[in-house]
Order: C-alpha cells, then sequence, then structure tokens
C-alpha cells in the first residue's frame, strides 16, 4: 500500500449468498481524492460500496483501509422507507450514532456537528419535517447532511445526483468538492459522465469485473469504445 492510496483492493470476490457479483477485482483509492465509480446497472458499483463499507464480506480477497476512522455510506435515497416516522433533524442526528452508540444522548458538540451539517445542505428550515413528506431531492440532500455528520475519513456515495435538478446537482458537487479539499476520500458512484469526468480517479465496472481505472477521460473514453461498456447510463 501506498502512502497515496486510502483503500487498496487486492483480488475481492464478493455478493449475495451464493449470488458471486464482483469478481477478482483490485482497486486503489487515492486518499483525500474523488473516486469515480461508473458502469452499466448491474454491474456491481453498490456491492463495492458495500464492501468499502464493511456490511458485505469479501468471499476472496482483500480490502485495506488505511487511517482511522469507519466509512460514512450515503444509500440512494428510494432506499430509505416512506414509512420511517422520522424527522429531518431526527434523520440527520442518527449520523451520530457511530460514534455515540444509537439511541445516545447527543452532546452539545454532536447537536453543532448535525446543525452545520443540515445547514452545508441547505436543510436546516427543514428540520422540524417528516422525511416522508420532503422531495427527492431533499431527502437526497438530507442523507447527504446524515452521511456528513459521521464525520468520516471515506465517504461513500451512491448515486446522490440522480433525479435532481441542476442547482441541487451543483449544490451537491460542491458538498464533494469541499469535503474532498478537507482530506475526505469520497468514493462517488454515478451515471453522469460529466459529474466522473471532475473525479482524480475513476472505476469502470462491467459484469462485475473492473474493465478499466485511472484519470476519467482515460477511463471514460475506455467507456465509450465498446458497445458493453457504452452504456454508463
Ligand atoms: N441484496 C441483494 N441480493 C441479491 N442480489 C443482489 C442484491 N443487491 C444487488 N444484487 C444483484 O447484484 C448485481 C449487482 O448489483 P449492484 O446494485 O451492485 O449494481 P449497480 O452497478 O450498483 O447497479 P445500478 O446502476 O442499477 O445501481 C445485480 O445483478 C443485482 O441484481
Amino acid at each position: 500500500m501506498q502512502v497515496s492510496d486510502a483503500v487498496v483492493l487486492r483480488d475481492v470476490t464478493a455478493g449475495y449468498g451464493r449470488r458471486t457479483v464482483l469478481r477478482g477485482l483490485s482497486a486503489r483509492l487515492p486518499r483525500a481524492g474523488v473516486t469515480a465509480v461508473v458502469g452499466p446497472n448491474g454491474s456491481g458499483k453498490s456491492t463495492l460500496l458495500g464492501v468499502l463499507a464493511g456490511t458485505i464480506r469479501p468471499v476472496h480477497g482483500t480490502v485495506e483501509l488505511s487511517g482511522a476512522g469507519r466509512p460514512g455510506y450515503v444509500v440512494q435515497r428510494d432506499a430509505v422507507s416512506d414509512a420511517l416516522p422520522i424527522t429531518v433533524r431526527e434523520t440527520v442526528a442518527m449520523g451520530r450514532w457511530a460514534s455515540r452508540g444509537p439511541w445516545r444522548r447527543l452532546t452539545a458538540h454532536d447537536r453543532a456537528v448535525v446543525d452545520a451539517c443540515m445547514a452545508a445542505l441547505d436543510v436546516s428550515s427543514l428540520a422540524g419535517r417528516r422525511l416522508s413528506t420532503l422531495s427527492g431531492g431533499q431527502r437526497q440532500r438530507v442523507l447527504l447532511a446524515q452521511g456528513l455528520a459521521q464525520e468520516p475519513d471515506l465517504l461513500l456515495l451512491d448515486e446522490p445526483t440522480t433525479g435532481l435538478d441542476a442547482a441541487a446537482r451543483e449544490h451537491i458537487a460542491g458538498v464533494i468538492e469541499r469535503e474532498s479539499a478537507r482530506g475526505v476520500t469520497i468514493v462517488h458512484v454515478t451515471h453522469d459522465p460529466a459529474e466522473a469526468s471532475r473525479a482524480d480517479h475513476c472505476l469502470l465496472l462491467n459484469e462485475g469485473r473492473l474493465v478499466a481505472q485511472g484519470p476519467p477521460t482515460e477511463v471514460l473514453a475506455a467507456a465509450t469504445g465498446t458497445p458493453a461498456q457504452a452504456r454508463l447510463q
């Protein structure tokens, strides 16, 4: 592992029960940089995030995470049930559970972090609203605020801008840039070539295999070079 690497995956095979998704995947993610993960639907991008988050254990290979601290995982907004009767503030505050433990009383510091994260994502005015009453874009920003509230060293984002308007996408792009500048390592799963091209590093998956990694412009050019890889979206 080089000093500039935050994560090194070696020959990782992983999936769900008997279903193998990732196959022999080896990759490096640069520290304090943004790594875009692209590839067609079903190519294994979310599964890779699960492996990095530690929720999916590889059946083969190793995942080396350097540095302390746990990852913060921002799931796709559809993954959160509409039925959850919780407010925006409570949702963001759950981000503190990673360091405080579930249902523990929050300290003044915790509350300050929650307030700062809601402000950063421009959702402070929604603090008392139920999550289920928000628009898709608002809900996505709340989930990202929850991810930031974990104060992670490694921030895992699963299509955080899908379905959002241009202003909301720009806002989230700005947050990603700022967090990266603060030293957070970010893994950004996206179907948007423009977003991927802003990253420092890019991984292209196809059918659970890594087919290219490197500078986004080169990887995205490789992605459009062959019919199977042309469909990022
Ligand atoms: N919980 C699960 N149990 C079983 N199979 C799953 C599960 N989650 C995903 N899969 C399967 O794993 C494969 C890869 O899915 P994954 O969600 O990692 O792909 P993806 O690249 O993120 O796709 P998308 O772009 O559609 O989000 C798919 O064939 C999917 O059906």
